[in-house]
């Protein structure tokens, strides 16, 4: 599940190292992953989107709320428990008829047994009760879509206050994966998300209820529960055209194909290598699917690990949604108290802030974008302040070759610089730049600088010499501005539909309906892209306009400067979504 980036530039003295120096930070690995320390930062607004329901037996969903609430925070050992049973909302048998309150109950046994993890909702010496119940059924409240189980408090939870702890022993990490598969099948140093694949596939598929996890595993949701773009049909994938989504959906299903092959198939694959711990019937491409929608959507990257950071699938912890505005992160630590270390590890959940009884607990999967979130996790937010849309900014330079291939192209005299100095901080001349709803990346401002430099500009200084981060001149400016004016007007023309024909399909709620759930997230989806695009393009024309920039004979973004801004379909490199993706260690290059 994870996370925000926050791109951070460092400047240094040197004015060549901007480019170079970009380092885009991945705070939270829920492949996502939970917020890391680093990426907690103070968010306005903080609140939560979503609601929760309590799942039903034979009781309605506000019955289970109600029961809860009467339950009156567990003072009373089994309490909370007989309290459902009594007014019979387990369900028939008591709740034995509902296959999920069952994974749910025997989920929290075995930590309880296996982790000596305390979760009951009593007060015991030394312990106070545990402050969390599983919902089995959490519903967003603004699109009313189901966002699978969730955390909710079980009582009033003050700021600060511990929420969960799990032993790293319970945890599915590459280690326990080269355990439990053999180290000469899985070899050191194979990659994380590689390693804790097969492991997923063993214990789901090849051991089932003989696995030591099989409680865990029996609470993991299948891929039709999670629905990451990389999962959709071509049909449902359609809905999204024009959205920087696609290309990058598409790049990760190769990816994984590419994956699936190199490391089970073929001659020296291990399903060849090692038939009777990999299976081919069970080690199959849509196991491997499944497997990737686990770790994409829930493995937490623990970075205070004593052996440093590593990949985990962490049970229990795993089961909280994820909010924007939630500030909780997920660590690992020493276990034991300040006088005595055991010298074991755990992972540790603090609260964020104060909590009121049933309310659900949220923790940030880190600053993602919605594209982020529906191609790793399954869904969009419709309030998300980290939301963006990935705009190409392709520029020609204009070099004596280029002119000679295409008639009535004007040479650009600064072309052969400018690409050089490209290639010196390692960037391309074509490049893909989040677009945020109020901001857009001072990053695309310095690269269009660049691009737009002109011999009156440099005045017979190198390229390099200059301060990209600060205007060059009025012109120059004008131009920059323009080229981004260009490139989100052709983002959205990319769209087969406009904004209002997407807001006309899920105002008709009966047709919207008809829909399936990925045909909707599309919709809002594609209609929330626009809707940024439309609110960047305001926020350009009026910055246009209060910098006086709007003159004739500033503008010359088109034709004058002597480079121009090309399309995005002759984009070679990775697009900014995949480039993030990769940063949070993702096995190999996408294409
Ligand atoms: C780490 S799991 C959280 C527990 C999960 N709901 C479950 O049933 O196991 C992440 C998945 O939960 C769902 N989810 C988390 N936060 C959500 C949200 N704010 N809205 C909708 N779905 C959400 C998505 O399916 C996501 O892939």
């Amino acid at each position: 599940m994870s996370n925000a980036e926050i791109i951070q530039v460092n400047r240094g003295a040197c004015s060549r190292s901007w480019l170079a120096t970009m380092i885009v930070i991945l705070c939270s690995p829920m492949v996502g992953a939970f917020a890391p320390s680093q990426c907690r930062r103070r968010v306005a607004g903080r609140g939560s989107s979503n609601q929760h329901f309590m799942s039903s037996g034979d009781g309605s969903e506000d019955e289970w709320v109600k029961a809860l609430l009467e339950a009156g925070g567990g003072t009373t050992p089994g309490k909370f428990e007989e309290d459902m049973k009594m007014k019979g909302l387990l369900g028939p048998n008591r709740g034995k008829g509902n296959p999920k309150l069952n994974a749910n109950t025997r989920l929290i046994k075995w930590l309880e047994e296996e982790g000596q993890v305390y979760l009951s909702e009593s007060s015991t010496w030394g312990e106070a009760p545990h402050p969390m119940a599983i919902s089995t059924e959490t519903k967003d409240e603004i699109t009313n879509e189901s966002s699978g189980r969730g955390l909710l408090a079980r009582r009033s939870i003050n700021d600060g206050d511990e929420l969960l702890k799990i032993p790293m022993n319970l945890c599915i990490t590459r280690k326990s994966a080269r355990r439990a598969l053999g180290k000469d099948a899985l070899q050191d140093g194979i990659n994380e998300y590689l390693a804790i694949a097969c492991q997923l596939i063993h214990e789901k598929y090849v051991l089932g209820d003989d696995s030591s996890w099989a409680a865990y595993i029996g609470v993991l949701p299948e891929v039709e529960e999670v629905n990451p773009t990389f999962t959709w049909s071509d049909e449902d994938l359609s809905f999204l055209q024009g959205s920087p989504v696609v290309a990058a959906t598409k790049s990760l299903q190769m990816k994984l194909r590419r994956e699936y092959d190199a490391l089970l198939g073929g001659e020296d694959g291990l399903i060849a290598k090692f038939p009777d711990r990999f299976p081919k019937e069970h080690f199959t491409f849509d196991n491997w699917v499944w497997a990737f929608t686990m770790l994409f959507s829930r493995a937490i990257r623990l970075r205070n690990l004593q052996a440093g950071e590593r990949l985990a699938m962490v049970p229990y912890a795993d089961l909280i949604n994820h909010s924007a505005f939630s500030q909780a992160f997920i660590d690992a630590r020493e276990s034991g108290d300040w006088l005595f270390k055991t010298g074991d590890e755990e992972v540790i959940l603090y609260a964020d802030r104060g909590y009121k009884q049933m309310e659900q607990i949220y923790i940030s999967y880190g600053q993602k974008s919605n594209g982020e979130l529906l191609l790793l996790y399954g869904f969009a937010l419709e309030r998300n302040p980290y939301n963006s849309v990935d705009v190409t900014v392709s520029i020609a330079p204009r070099t004596e070759k280029l002119a000679a291939e295409n008639e009535g192209i004007e040479v650009d005299p600064l072309a052969e610089e400018k690409i050089e100095f490209l290639e010196s901080v390692g960037r391309g001349q074509t490049v893909d730049f989040p677009c945020y709803a109020d901001r857009y990346p001072v990053e695309m401002l310095e690269y269009l600088r660049l691009m737009m430099m002109t011999p009156e500009d440099t005045r017979g200084k190198a390229l390099s010499e200059f301060d990209y981060s600060r205007t060059i001149s009025p012109a120059n400016e004008a131009a920059v501005l323009q080229s981004v004016v260009e490139a989100v007007n052709y983002q959205l023309n990319l769209y087969p539909q406009s904004e209002e024909d997407d807001a006309e399909i899920i105002k008709d709620k009966t047709l919207f309906r008809l829909l399936n759930y990925n045909q909707r997230m599309a919709v809002r989806h594609r209609r929330n892209e626009k809707r940024l695009l439309k609110r960047t393009l305001a926020a350009l024309e009026k910055q246009i306009r209060n910098k006086g920039l709007d003159v004739d004979g500033l503008s010359r973004a088109e034709g004058s400067t002597l480079g121009q801004v090309l399309r995005g379909e002759t984009r070679k490199e990775k697009t900014a979504l995949e480039d993030r993706l990769e940063k949070m260690g993702l096995p190999v290059d996408l294409r």
